[in-house]
């Protein structure tokens, strides 16, 4: 990526095309002021006090093309710190693609997907964790999923990142320094206690974030969960009880569901990814078979299983096997058809179960606080405590973990304390990689492409 590449102005239309009764078409770098004067028809923007609305027309060749309100933020305390404008249409896709197509004829360049984001990282106003907050926000689909992703933009995570990165850097130069003048000559002994003893501080607080990572990854991510049970004994009808609409098919044909259905939903403030899946049983036909294949890998994957039984009839061979199978999955037995006179033998369970009717909607609110409690079970989170909840982020810090018990064992064994120093550098940049320290050009591009345009 070259200089001049990298610094042109951009133009984006950043909000959804045609559905809102206002649009904005965003500008960022350092000709934004002069490209969007020559299609604008109103004050000087050259002469225009930074930070202001500013009422106008957009022009085209001399045509009319919008009434707008145009907001001039100059360099440096803008979101990109270079020259931003925004232009606030009228909506609607053809005025405000028009606009954009003026802008791109008048000198700027369409911006590529994250741009502007990525153009605030590199211009240092934010670091890389906190950019990719920006889209947890955007995605965010629970409170608590927009909070962690608010805070982590407000640098909460880098701030505590930076605080360790910072004692880990003090530490190596303190061995550093008894390294190079040592005054005793058990010097290297010394050395290597105090050395494992800021080790094993940096593992407590690393772990203490790292503890945070399944919460936060789920409330992130959503907890995967997969409803299996036989054919006809209620999964769909469960499914759209908890969504609350007719989404999946459900007849009182054995085999209605063939392939799988996933649907998001807000259970209390757990997203839930909620899998319906294909009836499981031995079968002969082909589709339903690969059907079934899927509802069986859609449950090793699943972080929750809802293992679903027909209370109206006894336990059989295929729910005696389905209930062996799940039994290493975090489960939740629900027997349904309540309404209907039991035939089930609730001894034949193993362990807690919880009755519904999905039908009637009867005794839900139990399930959703079953799941509640699976989620917050023990869990007593600080309503400040910083979350790690981005993958990238766990793994990174994963790794230093592993960097730092590298260095624990080397200073155990009585290594040459340079060694652990290795180690624990290494803890030090995988951590830096979080925030986007020296973080590969790859990687950067790779992160700010699954952003959306105009962002
Ligand atoms: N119209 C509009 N709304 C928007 C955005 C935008 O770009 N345009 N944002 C974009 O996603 C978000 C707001 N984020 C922003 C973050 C920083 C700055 C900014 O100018 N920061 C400067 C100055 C701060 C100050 O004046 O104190 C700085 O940090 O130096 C602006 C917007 C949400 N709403
Ligand atoms: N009486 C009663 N019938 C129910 C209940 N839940 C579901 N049913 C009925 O059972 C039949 C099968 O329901 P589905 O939700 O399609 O069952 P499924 O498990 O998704 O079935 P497959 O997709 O074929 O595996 C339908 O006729 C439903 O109306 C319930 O709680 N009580
Ligand atoms: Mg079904």
């Amino acid at each position: 990526m070259t200089l001049t590449q990298e610094f042109d102005t951009i133009a984006a239309i950043s909000t959804p095309l045609g559905e809102g009764a206002i649009s904005i078409v965003r500008l960022s770098g350092s000709d934004a002021v002069k490209i969007a004067n020559q299609i604008f028809r109103g004050k000087n923007l050259e002469n225009v006090v930074s930070h202001t609305i500013n009422y106008g027309h957009i022009v085209d060749n001399g045509e009319l093309v919008d009434e707008v309100m145009l907001t001039l933020m100059r360099a440096p305390k803008t979101f990109t710190r270079e020259d931003v404008v925004e232009i606030n249409t009228h909506g609607g896709i053809a005025v405000t693609q028009e606009i954009l197509q003026t802008l791109l004829r008048s000198g700027a360049r369409l911006a590529e997907p994250g741009e502007f984001t990525k153009r605030a990282f590199l211009n240092g106003r934010i670091d890389l964790a906190q950019a990719e907050s920006v889209m947890d926000i955007i995605r965010a689909k629970t409170d608590k999923a927009a909070s962690i992703a608010v805070k982590q933009l407000e640098g909460s995570l880098s701030n505590l990142i930076k605080d360790i990165r910072q004692e880990i850097l003090v530490s190596l130069a303190e061995v550093e320094v008894n390294i190079d003048y040592p005054e005793y000559d058990d010097a290297e002994d010394i050395t290597s206690s105090v050395l494992l003893d800021k080790v094993k501080h940096f593992q407590v607080l690393l772990s203490g974030l790292l503890s945070t990572a399944k919460r936060g990854k789920i409330l992130r991510e959503g907890l995967k969960t997969a409803i299996i049970g036989r054919p006809n004994v209620g999964k769909s009808s469960l499914l759209n009880q908890l969504i609350r609409e007719e989404k999946a098919i459900v007849t009182d044909i054995a085999g209605t569901t063939r392939d799988i259905i996933t649907e998001f939903v807000n259970i209390g403030g757990v997203p839930l990814e909620l899998i319906d899946t294909a009836g499981i049983r031995e079968t002969d036909n082909l589709v339903e078979s690969i059907g079934v294949e899927r509802s069986m890998k859609a449950m090793a994957e699943a972080d929750l299983v809802l293992l679903v039984l027909n209370a109206s009839e006894e336990l059989t061979d295929q729910d005696k096997q389905l209930i062996e199978i799940s039994s290493s999955s975090t489960r939740i037995i629900l027997l349904n058809k309540t309404d209907l006179p039991q035939k089930l033998d609730e001894h034949d369970l193993p362990g807690d179960f919880i009755k519904i009717s999905a039908l009637r909607n009867e005794n839900l609110d139990s399930v959703e606080g079953a799941i509640n409690k699976i989620f917050f079970s023990g869990e007593i989170v600080a309503q400040d405590a910083t979350t790690l909840s981005n993958s990238r982020h766990i793994a990174l810090v994963e790794q230093a973990l592993q960097n730092l018990s590298e260095a624990e064992d080397a200073l155990v064994m009585s290594m040459p304390v340079d060694l652990a120093q290795v180690n624990v550098r290494e803890a030090w940049e995988n951590l830096g990689e979080i925030i986007g320290d020296n973080a590969p050009d790859e990687l950067i591009t790779q992160l700010f492409t699954q952003f959306c345009l105009g962002k």
